[in-house]
């Protein structure tokens, strides 16, 4: 199998058709042996000229005395999906604006929540074999004990629909399991693999899996 090669690269790139918000590209590059190929790919419009990244999504974990520390998402349709879809809270930057900022807003407009950032993930791509779409994962916690935060209302443009979803974090995969069997919703990988993972490291880390139950 061959892996990537820094001699590989972008020779042209042929707009096929450009929308309002996103357009297919044919893309030239050469593979490790110098042959040129080509390959169908996505990318949005809205990225700002020099900008590294198209959005951001909001790890939101909402922290509450006497309650479990629950997972702030919301639900949403999807158009490409054609059902409901579980995802962080996540949008696309305004201009000129710090991923740090387009979180709170972000999470403000579609949770009502207000929260602190702590800490911004690097730039990571969302589906490299199709698009170049990225996003900056930014860490924010919501002090749920704050009156600001007792009765939170969304602000959502006209058009958006999103429903927030809080989901204890001791038993997030169980609970986004019954979800998914209960409801016509997908699961959004992210949140998917997060809730694995989670799940991976509190139980038993130590213990060979073949011993785990
Ligand atoms: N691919 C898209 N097609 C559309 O018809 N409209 C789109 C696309 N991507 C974004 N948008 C619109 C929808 C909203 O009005 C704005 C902002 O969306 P945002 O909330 O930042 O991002 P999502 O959560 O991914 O909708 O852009």
């Amino acid at each position: 199998m061959e892996t990537g090669s820094s001699e590989q690269s972008i020779v042209k790139e042929e707009v096929l058709m450009k929308g309002k918000w996103v357009q297919v590209l044919e893309t030239t590059y050469k593979d490790p042996t110098g042959k040129t190929r080509v390959w169908e790919t996505v990318k949005r419009t809205t990225r700002k000229q020099n900008a590294l990244t198209d959005g951001v999504a909001v790890f939101a974990v909402l922290k509450k005395t006497l309650h479990y520390d629950c997972l702030v998402m919301i639900k949403q349709f999807r158009p490409a999906l054609g059902c409901y879809c579980l995802e962080f809270p996540a949008g696309l930057m305004d201009d000129g604006e710090t991923p740090e900022c387009a979180a709170v807003r972000e999470l403000l407009e579609e949770t009502g929540y207000k929260g602190e950032t702590s800490g911004t993930s690097p730039v990571v791509c969302l589906d490299p074999g199709l698009s170049n779409c990225s996003t900056q994962f930014v860490t924010v916690y919501i002090n749920g004990d704050d009156s600001e935060n007792i009765k939170p209302k969304q602000r959502l443009e006209d058009g958006e629909f999103a429903e927030v979803v809080l989901i204890p974090m001791n038993e997030l995969l169980k609970k986004i399991d019954e979800m998914v069997r209960k409801e016509k919703v997908m699961v959004d990988a992210r949140v998917y693999i997060y809730a694995m993972g989670l799940t991976h490291a509190t139980s038993k880390p130590n213990m060979l899996p073949v011993l785990k139950a």
